[in-house]
């Protein structure tokens, strides 16, 4: 295909396009009564079991969309990203998260440099500050150990790192390492995020991570303003040298805010922020929570899927086939959505980073070469732990809207629990759930079985399930750092697999900035009528009134306010 032709226009996609007649012709409980076919959707990767039988297609199916792959030159794609290549056009950089995790000796060129040494720099001193703050070594102002880390960051400089801190947090080992700690998040601008932050720490046993690629974003910024402030209240602002240390690729605008280049720890243009939970952004405050050796298994476990990624045939590669799966649900069958379910409490914040990972990526209106797409590309990622969600928003999966779910299980629960007289234990109760759900999504309930089963004429109709909704189910061993690790980059690796196909830049946010902008001149506008009293000017009917009223209703507020901090 040639670089600027959209994959709409290829032979592939046309006969994918026609083969969507066929499908919608075929129920999956005929589907799922082949088991062949549902032997060959079958693939396992160290002890992850990928059963995607339960997808509205046949093998047909999937070998149109190996073809597709094909066309979009997937496999060249994923070769010139592993290759340091400047794929992401747009911003002219090289998409290399993959250098993250890789081991100490292995060759990943940025730009045709090796960047993996670099990396392993940045490793050894997080190991090193880390180990000093958790043994004591390093101290605060007053001499007490910092056993609490308060991380501040917000979109790829959060979601990621609060994911994995949530997934380890039961783990037993994890949380042996923990003891005594606490790795708290603040990422809203919203004070109220501030005040139940800060609320029950004490600064001076508090450590600060500021975290943000750029250095600039006003969110972050003004929240380590005021954790900044926070600290120098309460004990001085010579403190803040030994309260506050800082992520960022941005090290010039680290010490202008007053943190010692030293305690900076650094990570490069060549990793989004979205895909950056194995750099220092995720790799400092996990470790100063966990202990450096238990964040290098979650990095040995991304690493291991990067490996499977790169060198799987497209029939045993889990990213690929999951990427490919949701090309087809989106561009072909026409469902919009995609639900992230899983069967695992420790997972609660899996789906919130997935969504960033994936709506930021692949939310995009143009080919990579900026021609509008006649398609729609990415999907709307959404998720709660089962078995929250079935109690929730289920009922529209099961008989509403047709939703392409991810079924997420984990054989060996984190924290199991048994009691004593009951049919099973707590852990099989929940996977009963995790067993359960997709045949009920697959199959369905048709108004014959309910005729036999005595259910009144009038109730038919509300108690038929149309089923032949897909879902594709992930079962992993456990959940531990190694697996979390994997996890992650088998979505990661996912989520550029749909770009890829798609012909999108997946590496790029251009669609976050108008909001952006737009926000500065009302901070413009506040911070002028406040303080010179200057009336709302240039804003369309409906923003003046709102932000007159705003400001009316906040009169109260002085222009020029002593430092108030939260009370709670
Ligand atoms: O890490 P930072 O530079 O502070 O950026 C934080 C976030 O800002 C923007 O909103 C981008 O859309 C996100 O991709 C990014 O993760």
């Amino acid at each position: 295909m040639a670089s600027s032709a959209l994959i709409s226009e290829t032979q592939p996609w046309k006969d994918l396009k026609g083969h969507v007649e066929d499908i919608k012709r075929t129920h999956l409980r005929e589907l799922m009564s082949d088991a062949e076919r549902c032997r060959s959707m079958m693939v396992e990767f160290e002890d992850i079991l990928l059963d995607y039988s339960r997808q509205c297609a046949t093998l047909d199916t999937i070998d149109k969309l190996f073809t597709l792959a094909e066309a979009a030159s997937l496999k060249q794609k994923i070769e010139r990203m592993y290759n340091g290549e400047r794929i992401n056009s747009t911003e002219n950089r090289s998409v290399s998260h993959v250098a993250l995790r890789a081991p100490r000796d292995a060759v990943i060129c940025s730009d045709g440099k090796n960047v993996v040494p670099d990396v392993w720099k940045v490793l050894d001193k997080i190991k090193e500050f880390s180990e000093r703050v958790r043994n004591g070594a390093w101290v605060g102002a007053t001499g007490k150990v910092l056993k609490d880390v308060i991380a501040v960051g917000i979109g790829g400089s959060f979601l990621g790192p609060l994911f994995v801190h949530k997934s380890l947090q039961t783990d037993p080992e994890a949380s042996e390492h923990a003891s005594g700690r606490q790795l708290h998040f603040l990422a809203n601008v919203d004070p109220i995020d501030v005040a139940r932050n800060i609320s029950g720490l004490n600064p001076e046993t508090t450590l600060v991570v500021v975290v943000s690629k750029t250095f600039t974003t006003a969110e972050t910024m003004l929240n380590a303003r005021t954790l900044r402030e926070w600290i120098s209240a309460a004990l001085g602002p010579s403190a803040v040298a030994k309260h506050m240390v800082a992520v960022s690729t941005n090290l010039p605008l680290v010490e202008k805010f007053g943190i010692d280049p030293n305690n900076a720890f650094a990570f490069w243009d060549w990793v989004g922020g979205r895909f950056s939970v194995c750099s220092a952004v995720g790799v400092l405050p996990l470790s100063l929570q966990y202990g450096f050796p238990i964040v290098e298994k979650f990095l040995k476990g991304a690493q291991s899927i990067d490996q499977h990624f790169h060198s799987a045939p497209f029939d045993k590669n889990i990213p690929v086939l999951l990427g490919l799966l949701s090309v087809w649900n989106v561009s072909f069958l026409g469902y919009p959505a995609r639900a992230i379910l899983p069967y695992s409490q420790a997972l609660e914040k899996f789906a919130p980073h997935i969504q960033q990972v994936s709506m930021e990526s692949n939310g995009k209106g143009v080919s990579i070469d900026g021609v509008p797409l006649p398609f729609e590309a990415g999907e709307i990622d959404f998720g709660e732990p089962g078995t929250n969600g079935q109690h929730s928003f289920y009922q529209l999966i099961h008989q509403g809207r047709v939703i392409p779910c991810d079924f997420i299980g984990i054989v060996k629960s984190q924290q199991p629990v048994y009691l004593k007289g009951e049919v099973v234990n707590n852990h099989d109760e929940l996977m009963s759930n995790f067993f359960a759900q997709p045949d009920a999504l697959a199959y369905g309930k048709t108004p014959e079985q309910l005729r036999r089963e005595n259910v009144p004429h009038h109730l038919i109709p509300h108690k038929t399930f149309t089923g032949n909704r897909p879902s594709l189910s992930l079962l992993l061993p456990s959940l531990t750092a190694y697996n979390i690790g994997q996890l992650l980059a088998i979505y990661e690796h996912r989520v550029a697999v749909q770009g890829f196909i798609w012909g999108i830049n997946s590496f790029d946010q251009w669609g976050v900035e108008l909001g952006k902008s737009l926000a500065t001149k009302v901070r413009k506008q506040l911070h002028a009528s406040r303080v010179k009293g200057e009336p709302v000017e240039g804003f369309n009917y409906s923003t003046t009134t709102m932000l007159t009223r705003y400001l009316e209703a906040t009169s109260d507020v002085p222009s020029d306010p002593p430092t108030l901090l939260p009370r709670i």
